[in-house]
Parts: structure tokens; sequence; C-alpha cells
């Protein structure tokens, strides 16, 4: 095996010397909205074995037969509807991005450098991390940007940064940040984004439905946490807000192929509400650090579509943490904390 030499630009500082790097990690999301764009995303992402854990062998050649002969075009014109035209990128990456030069900022002053890369697609785990052993980092706070536990999301991005270590002769020290479900700052981020948005309406809803990103049962059955922890974030923000379970109900979105996800599913849940009086409705999507296609677009369209059909007034959406002062304050008092004995 062959090492991968980095060198900064001066001598390597003594271990426990150097500067200290915070690694942001976010999903990832397709360069461009062509079909081969698309395609090479989703190939990459649908094979990871953490998040298709079905044999390869039966996998692989439905995947590259039929899934990324059809599945393309489909979200291309998905992500063409929420593209961040300004920039040609997807917001994702855009708030990501703005989600790491906000924490930077308050980092300014310290001996601290930040980078952000995405599990699938680019700017890669590989390439943000260079970036920091460049810069003379020597201890990483790796930051899957994910508040609830997922081996699909957490386990695959933490994996993919060691997967880059094994190739350094010198490796940096590693801390990795936990979920952080119902930690009171996220909470109150939650809480404080959802006010905001509440109160720019002229008549408040008669529901806030939260939808989570949806996994297999099958993976939860397993011993994945992923639901335990989305419910301790939704039984805090009730809490926090006031609010009772009929107020605020949890549901599951993005379904993903045929077999049996966790339930509640969020787009039948909220086109049944108009029969029973429910007309007016808020989403709030706790789980997304940041808004993608899977906010934008299937829940803002898509959803929405769906409920104003079944006799819905109004759906609004309640935006996600993305560059928010909230969300760099929840970034930072969560690195300061898992920072501790790393810098005063
Ligand atoms: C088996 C398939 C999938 C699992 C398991 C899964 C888990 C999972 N995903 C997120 C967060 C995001 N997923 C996003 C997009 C997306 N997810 C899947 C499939 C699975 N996700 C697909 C095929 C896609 C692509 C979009 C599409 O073609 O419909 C995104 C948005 C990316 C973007 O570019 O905007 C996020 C974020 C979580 C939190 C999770 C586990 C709980
Ligand atoms: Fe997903
Ligand atoms: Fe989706």
């Amino acid at each position: 095996m062959s090492f991968l030499h980095i060198s900064g630009p001066s001598a390597p500082a003594p271990m426990g010397q150097g500067r200290i790097g915070i690694l942001l990690i976010s999903l990832g999301t397709p360069d461009d909205t062509s079909f081969s764009g698309v395609r090479r995303y989703l190939s990459e992402f649908l094979s990871d074995q953490r998040v298709i854990e079905a044999s390869p062998v039966v996998w692989q050649p439905i995947l590259q037969g039929v899934v990324l002969t059809v599945r393309p075009r489909r979200s291309g014109a998905a992500y063409r509807r929420i593209w961040n035209t300004g920039r040609d990128e997807s917001p994702l990456r855009t708030y990501t991005r703005e989600q790491a030069d906000g924490l930077a900022k308050q980092f300014a002053d310290e001996n601290v450098s930040v980078a952000w890369g995405m599990r699938y697609g680019s700017p890669s785990v590989a390439t943000a991390v260079e970036e920091l052993v460049t810069a003379g980092c020597d201890r990483i706070l790796c930051m899957p940007l994910y508040p609830q536990y997922s081996a699909t999301t957490t386990a695959t991005a933490n994996d993919q940064l060691f997967r880059f270590l094994m190739k350094l002769r010198r490796q940096p020290a590693i801390r990795t940040l936990p979920a952080f479900a119902d930690h009171p700052v996220y909470i109150r981020a939650l809480a404080e984004t959802a006010r905001q948005a509440l109160s720019a309406l002229s008549v408040p809803p008669q529901m806030i439905v939260t939808s989570f990103h949806g996994l297999p049962k099958d993976y939860v059955a397993k011993g994945d946490p992923y639901r335990e922890d989305c419910m301790r974030t939704v039984i805090a923000l009730r809490a926090a807000m006031g609010m009772t379970e009929a107020d605020m109900p949890l549901t599951f979105q993005s379904r993903f192929g045929p077999a049996k996800w966790l339930e509640p599913y969020t787009a039948p849940f909220i086109a049944g509400l108009p029969a029973k009086g429910i007309r007016r409705i808020a989403v709030m999507m706790p789980g997304f650090m940041a808004d993608c296609i899977e906010t934008l677009d299937e829940i803002g369209n898509e959803v929405r579509a769906e409920f104003l059909t079944a006799g819905g007034e109004e759906l609004s959406l309640i935006p996600c943490l993305n560059g928010s002062p909230e969300a760099i304050g929840l970034l930072e008092a969560l690195a300061r904390s898992e920072l501790q004995g790393w810098i005063a």
C-alpha cells in the first residue's frame, strides 16, 4: 500500500500542537441536473451498502439496469424545480457552504480551520480532509450533519472519513460528533425558526406536521436507532412549543422502493387531513439541517399539490435551519462541546 503524503505550508508541527480542524459532512447532491449528472450521483449514493443493504450481486443489476435508467430523469426534473440558479448548484450545497462559512467566522480568532465535504458527489470528503491536513490540522472533529443517528447517514459519513485516513501515513487524531436529537440548543433553534415562520402567516395553521426522512422498517428492526431519535426530537420540540401530539404529529417521507418504511407516511397522512376538517397546515422537517430536494420539492411541490387537490387551503413550509444565525449558533455550541480539552 502506498501512502499519500500531504505537506503543509511549513514543517509539520509536533503532534498535538498543530491546528484543530472541523469537518462538516453533508449527504451530497448532483453537480448538475442533467441525466448523466444525476445518474452519477445516484449511482454512487445507491451503491453504498450502508444505504442499500441488499447483496450487491442482486442489487447492482437492478440499480444499473432499471433504477438508473428511469430515476435520473424524474429526479433531474425535480432538481431543476428547486435549483439555485444564481450559483448554479443545488440548495443543499449552498446551505452547507453557508453553514461552514458561518462556523469558520465563529472560530476566526482561534487555532481552528473549518472545511466541508459531501458523502456523495463533490466536494468530496477526501478533498475536505486534505484541505484541513494541508492547513496543519493534526486533530479533526468530524461533524456529520444529521441530528438523528442512522447507519445510512451518520455512520457512512464517518466511514468515508476513515476510508480516506487509511491512505495517510501520518493520521490526524479524530473525534466524531454524536447525534444531537434532543440537544437543547438544537430544539431551541428549531422552535425559534418555527416561531419566526409562523409569525409571518396571516392566519395560524391548525396543525404543524413534522416530516422526517424515512428509513426501511427492516433497518430499524435490526437495531438502527433512527426512529427513537426522531421521536426524541419531536417530544422535545412539542414540549418547547407547548404543543401536543395532536397539534404536532410525526410522519416519515421519501420512501424508496417496494419495502415497508417507517410509518405514518407523510404524503397520505397530509392528503387525508382536509377530510378531517384540517385545511391549513404548516410542515416542519427537523431531520434536515438544510433545505434540499426532499423538503423543497417532495413536500413543497408534490405533497402540497396533493393536499390542495384533496381540499386543503394552505400548506406553509417552515424552513430548515439552513445558514441562519440559529444554525450557526447550534453548530458552534456542538463543536465547542466536542472540542473540550483540545481548545480552551
Ligand atoms: C434506500 C434509499 C435511501 C435511504 C435509506 C435514505 C436515507 C436517508 N436520506 C437522508 C437525507 C437525504 N436524502 C436525500 C435524497 C435522497 N435519498 C434517497 C434514498 C435514500 N435515503 C434518494 C434516492 C435521494 C435522491 C433524491 C431523489 O432521487 O429522489 C437528500 C437530499 C439530497 C439533495 O441533493 O437535495 C437528503 C438530505 C436521511 C436523513 C436518511 C436517513 C434517515
Ligand atoms: Fe435520502
Ligand atoms: Fe424524495
